[in-house]
């Protein structure tokens, strides 16, 4: 038999104890048994509820109960540190991070795909709630049933199967969980009052309600990619090396596929999705009465940064995030961040694979390689401030080595001045790559993640 890949050898479940993921560990852990495999089942203690402690007792037990009945599953838990910052929503702060430390024990584990137990009517209620929301097709399209994100693959094998099938599941095999009671009952989150107070009525007025909101979601997810497609290839027909935004090749475009374009765009050069009254304004204001590029020098702030129109170029300007928690190294590295965006020199590039990138402003070219380790993930170049020195960066050249600053780490190595020019690049507030020295250690990938390793050729060594 061929040799299975080794990132399906160990396969973890986000298990929170509930009942659905209870019946996709089980699954999961018997389909295991059976391919050889092992599952892991991760849980996430969020630390906002006086029950959780108790749930992870129960999956600890669960697991344990399932171990001896001879299934291949471990157990792994970890508790979010932290509050949800004031004014925040606490289901976002959730939401980001149980993703994150579900990325991190699933790296740990050496799993390289991690199963989520939504089903039909959560992603019928997704629909429903991303309509009432008033989104576009990115959010109607609901959940995707695959993402790769983080170097992991997301699985939601049952994104199909209806509710009613899962609770058969569990019965068959006598399987308990637990109830979060007092959050499922809690009417200030949106889904709740969906749950209790729509969904009931609905599903009696409109018995295919679960069904026909699922596949409108899959339709749109599909309209949604060819729209996507176009969008890029509008983008590529418009976008300059370096990134920014050529206008006048822009303007020509149809009015939604001008908008269409720059949402693609901002997607690319901020690394995060546009506002969609930020896309309306741009749009609005970057042509004149004319249908002509108005005149340059003007700005649009932007979560993250700024949108800024130099002559017929639109560009992304990142800002460094406002260090969040006391760290002094975060402090320091963001200051060191914003330093260099006031000293003036900042472009922007938007890096999707390895290849040989030009960035405007700089003489030299950027080499990326995949590489298989020592690398910095592919996903951290989506949106690369390209900065120069400003004084006060810091630099860490090896793991479990102390950050130094720069200045010094130059010297330890012997690089000589000429191989200092060039761009340092930056992801938002982490410094990623020095010219002469190299990734910073804190920016290297985990083993198993999409990664590549970065050169800087000044013009003359360029080739
Ligand atoms: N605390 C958690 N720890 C690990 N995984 C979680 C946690 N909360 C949710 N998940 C994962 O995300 C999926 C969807 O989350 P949701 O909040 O709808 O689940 P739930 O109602 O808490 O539990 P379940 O889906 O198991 O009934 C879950 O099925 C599970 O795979």
């Amino acid at each position: 038999m061929a040799e299975r890949p080794s990132a399906v050898r160990c396969v973890a479940v986000a298990y929170s104890g509930g009942r659905d993921s209870t019946a996709l560990a089980h699954a999961a852990a018997r389909v295991a048994a059976r391919e050889g495999w092992r599952v892991v089942a991760l849980h996430v203690h969020h630390g906002l509820s006086a029950a959780a402690d108790a749930w992870v007792r129960h999956g600890a037990e669960q697991v344990a109960a399932w171990q001896a009945e001879g299934l291949p599953i471990d157990w792994c838990w970890r508790r979010l540190a932290g509050r949800p910052p004031r004014g925040d929503s606490v289901e976002a702060w959730a939401r980001a991070g149980r993703y994150a430390a579900l990325a991190t024990m699933a790296r740990e584990a050496g799993a390289g795909v991690v199963l989520l137990a939504h089903h039909r009517r959560d992603q019928a209620e997704t629909l429903l709630l991303q309509a009432l929301r008033g989104a576009g097709p990115a959010g109607l399209a609901a959940m995707p049933r695959c993402a790769e994100r983080d170097g992991l693959v997301w699985l939601r094998p049952w994104l199909h199967r209806p509710r009613a099938a899962l609770e058969a599941y569990l019965q068959r095999h006598g399987l308990r969980w637990v109830d979060d009671e007092a959050g499922n009952a809690d009417a200030r989150f949106a889904r709740n009052r969906l749950r209790h107070q729509v969904w009931p009525a609905l599903e009696a007025a409109f018995p295919q309600a679960e069904a026909s909101l699922a596949d409108a979601a899959a339709r749109v997810a599909q309209a949604r990619a060819a729209l996507d497609d176009l969008a890029r290839e509008d983008l590529g027909c418009c976008q300059v090396p370096g990134g920014g935004l050529r206008l006048s090749a822009w303007a020509p475009l149809a009015p939604a596929r001008r908008v269409a374009a720059l949402r693609q765009w901002f997607r690319q050069a901020a690394g995060r999705p546009a506002p969609a009254s930020l896309l309306q304004r741009l749009a609005r204001e970057l042509l004149d009465d004319a249908g002509r590029p108005g005149p340059g020098g003007r700005e649009w702030p932007a979560p993250g940064g700024r949108c800024r129109q130099a002559r017929d170029l639109l560009h992304w300007e990142a800002m460094a995030p406002a260090a969040s928690g006391p760290a002094p190294a975060r402090a320091r590295r963001a200051s060191a961040a914003s330093a260099s965006a006031a000293s003036g020199r900042c472009e922007t590039l938007g890096i999707r694979r390895a290849g040989r990138y030009r960035p405007a402003g700089w003489s030299g070219t950027l080499l990326v390689r995949r590489v298989s380790g020592g690398g910095v993930p592919l996903a951290r170049l989506a949106a690369l401030a390209l900065r120069a020195r400003a004084g006060g960066e810091t630099f860490q050249a090896g793991p479990g080595r102390p950050p130094r600053a720069l200045k010094k780490q130059y010297q330890a190595a012997g690089v000589a001045a000429a191989a200092r020019h060039g761009p340092l690049l930056w992801a938002g507030a982490d410094l990623l790559f020095v010219p002469g020295l190299g990734l910073d250690a804190r920016a290297l990938a985990a083993p198993g993640e999409p990664q590549v390793a970065l050169d800087w050729l000044p013009d003359e060594a360029a080739g």
